[in-house]
């Protein structure tokens, strides 16, 4: 077993995996899945004109596979709020986590179901990361990190130890939050940010030190 799957609360019951999503994202996670052999069964798009990605074959709709084939899901798509939809439509099905090869991560950390970890992220001692988020490629997130579900922290973030961010937050390119602070729900942090206070809910942030440029507007679901 490797040190990914000792860490995750649920265990892996299907070895063949499809994504839920064909774009850009779904390709850095088929990279994800092959680091540990996993066996990739195809993917799910209404929304895209190709009928395979490399060599993979893309159906249009969940139901195509539902009955005949038993496989686990990651929804492959980069955007938090489509993501939580598409998790809150797709009721009994198994997702499961990924994280590649390279990525390392303690012991004490836990990581729910349908998470993406990248390439060469840490994920340090008892931070816990909820469901459907994406850490992108080099993340750093250190110890007693709270996450919540469908954050997307992209390439070479960096938290702080005890940092929270709430539901739904996109943490961009490059961007540094200090030791403690709280980030609210649905926020934006621009790339290459840096967060030194507590950040309310819907905000957009941006500079160094960050400031807040707007609000987004909070929809339904959210
Ligand atoms: C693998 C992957 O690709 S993962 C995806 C990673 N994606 C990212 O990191 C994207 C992060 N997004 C950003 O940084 C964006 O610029 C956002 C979301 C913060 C703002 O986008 P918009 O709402 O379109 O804002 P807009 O471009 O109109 O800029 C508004 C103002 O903020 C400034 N601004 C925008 N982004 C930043 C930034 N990251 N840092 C500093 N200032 C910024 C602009 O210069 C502009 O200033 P002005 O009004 O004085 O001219």
């Amino acid at each position: 077993m490797d040190q990914y799957h000792k860490n995750s609360k649920k265990k892996m019951l299907n070895a063949e995996v499809c994504l839920y999503g064909a774009g850009g994202h779904a390709k850095v996670v088929i990279d994800v899945l092959k680091s540990t052999n996993k066996k990739i069964i195809g993917l799910i798009d209404d929304n895209v004109s190709n009928s395979s990605l490399w060599g993979y074959p893309i159906y249009r709709s969940i139901k195509d596979l539902r009955s005949t084939i038993d496989y686990s899901l990651i929804i492959s798509i980069g955007n938090n709020q489509v993501r939580k939809r598409i998790a809150e439509n797709l009721t009994g099905l198994f997702f499961i986590n990924a994280a590649h090869i390279s990525a390392a991560l303690s012991d004490s950390c836990i990581v729910k179901e349908g998470t993406v970890i990248m390439p060469n992220v840490s994920v340090n001692a008892d931070a816990k990361i909820g469901r459907h988020v994406i850490l992108n490629t080099n993340s750093s997130i250190d110890h007693d990190c709270i996450i919540e579900d469908f954050v997307h922290l992209s390439p070479n973030v960096a938290l702080s130890g005890k940092v929270y961010v709430g539901e739904g937050t996109h943490i961009g390119t490059g961007a540094s939050v200090i030791p403690e602070v709280k980030i609210g729900r649905w926020t934006t942090i621009g790339a290459g940010t840096v967060i030194i206070r507590d950040i309310p809910d819907y905000a957009i942030v941006v500079g160094n030190p960050g400031k807040i440029i707007n609000f987004s507007k909070p929809n339904t679901s959210q």
